[in-house]
């Protein structure tokens, strides 16, 4: 049965009354101070622990009734690339209840706004940008998963394999690689390291939070409650690891800057040539032609770390990371065995895109598909969790450098209408930073939203 069926049939199964309130007293008392709210977050950890509740959910519940079961509200603060989106499928609520909803979240925006300007914070990107009963992130399981092609970047390229990238990005926006030069060694030791950092205490980790003058640690119940993420940012990637570094111990490791020196390195090489090969895929000789197009580009390496909750409903899943596409002209994900990276299709399935050993995620950003003139999909992905297993993945997002006016090539656009306005790099990022989430739309703000020409 569905979950609208279910909720129909009032029969729906909801997840337990979490303790939230206590919980944004708390940070709304210390002004989004998470050290001083750590009992509270251990708190809402625990009772939100998706069980399944006894009481059922009749579809036409008052508003009380509707706090009662559903109102617990998953806060959404700003995040650098991710903007949170429900999933349809848990989003399937009756008319009534979806009335009421859209009250409450104007009613809370409200409140925050009028909270910001009597308490003044620190910074606007602390405030919650729109909130979602907790539920939205429990969803049916999904079992289906995608055929990408694995395109092997140590090997010279044939017409044929231009031609089955070229398909794969107009389809799917993502595709494989094997044999792309980096150890399952220097995995390991990454991932290794990361967990240390991990590990360490939320008042540690805050030193580098979006409140410390570093800003590179992105604590729980920022994108979601099940993700925490470090950011280490090119082209010095060793200087950057440690200054998180410093930051978060007080005191060198010059191991996790090593690591993250050649990681970095690495990915920078591996995003080149892959650039190429996607020229390649938009005509001949592009490559030689527009390479210097994309010569100021740089990167950055997110570590993701996911904790799902310790049980859960049977038969559902968690969301990691919420519905998004990714501001980079390109991404490299390694996602780790646990799995759990889904794309969109263009007809809105939700697909799995299964791990496969010494095998990387290559997906296209807005930034790529706005210069290809929308011929290189960005799409829609997200990340669920299927078990109650730490979840590993890095995320390398290569990027135009931020005054780089965005602007197809006639080439490139060829005999097709042009889809985007040309527009500056930066502008864009700010329109995704700033925009204050469409509430309760299904997509998120991307570069269409920015820039497209026509519907
Ligand atoms: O964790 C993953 O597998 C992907 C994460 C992702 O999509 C992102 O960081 O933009
Ligand atoms: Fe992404």
């Amino acid at each position: 049965m569905d979950d609208k069926a279910e909720r129909n049939s009032g029969k729906k199964k909801t997840v337990s009354a979490c303790d939230v309130e206590a919980l944004k007293k708390c940070l709304e008392e210390h002004k989004g101070d998470y050290i001083k709210c750590q009992s509270q977050i251990e708190a809402f950890k625990s009772s939100c622990s998706l069980k399944k509740p006894s009481d059922s959910h009749p579809a036409d519940s008052s508003y009380k009734d509707f706090i009662g079961t559903e109102g617990v509200f998953k806060f959404i603060f700003y995040a650098p690339e991710v903007y949170m989106t429900p999933d349809e499928s848990s989003m399937v609520v009756s008319e009534r209840q979806k009335h009421i909803f859209i009250k409450l979240g104007v009613l809370l925006v409200y409140k925050i706004i009028a909270l910001v300007k009597a308490i003044g914070f620190r910074s606007l990107e602390n405030l919650p940008k729109y909130c979602q009963p907790f539920s939205s992130f429990i969803m049916p399981a999904s079992r289906t998963s995608v055929q990408l092609p694995v395109f092997d970047v140590s090997k010279s390229i044939t017409p044929s394999s231009i031609s089955s990238l070229s398909l794969a990005c107009k389809e799917w926006g993502f595709f494989h690689i094997i044999n792309h030069g980096i150890s399952k060694d220097l995995y390991t030791k990454l991932r290794f390291l990361s967990y240390q950092l991990f590990s360490l205490p939320y008042e540690l980790k805050l030193k580098a939070g979006p409140t410390s003058n570093t800003k590179t640690y992105t604590p729980h119940f920022i994108a979601s409650p099940f993700f925490e993420s470090l950011c280490v940012s090119g082209p010095d990637f060793r200087a950057s690891a440690q200054s998180s570094v410093e930051a978060l111990l007080n005191k060198p490791n010059s191991e996790f800057c090593e690591v993250l020196r050649e990681y970095g390195g690495k990915m920078r090489s591996l995003s080149k040539k892959i650039t190429e090969i996607l020229l390649m895929c938009l005509g001949e000789d592009f490559e030689r032609e527009f390479k210097s197009e994309f010569s100021k580009c740089e990167g950055y390496v997110r570590i993701n770390n996911y904790s799902p909750p310790e049980s859960r409903m049977m038969g559902k899943d968690v969301e990691g990371l919420g519905m998004h596409t990714d501001m980079s002209c390109l991404t490299i994900v390694y996602q780790d065995d646990v799995g759990g990276l889904q794309v969109r299709s263009k007809d809105g399935k939700w697909l799995d895109i299964d791990p496969c050993e010494e095998t990387l995620v290559v997906n296209i950003g807005d930034l790529l598909h706005a210069w290809s003139n929308g011929k290189l999909r960005s799409s829609e992905h997200r990340v669920i969790l299927k078990e109650s297993t730490n979840r590993f993945s890095l995320a390398f997002f290569w990027c135009f450098e931020d005054n780089k006016v965005i602007f197809a090539p006639d080439e490139v656009v060829g005999d097709e209408l042009r889809s985007y306005k040309p527009f500056l790099c930066s502008d864009y990022l700010r329109f995704r930073e700033n925009s204050e989430r469409g509430k309760f739309e299904k997509v998120g703000f991307t570069v269409k939203d920015f820039a497209g020409i026509g519907g």
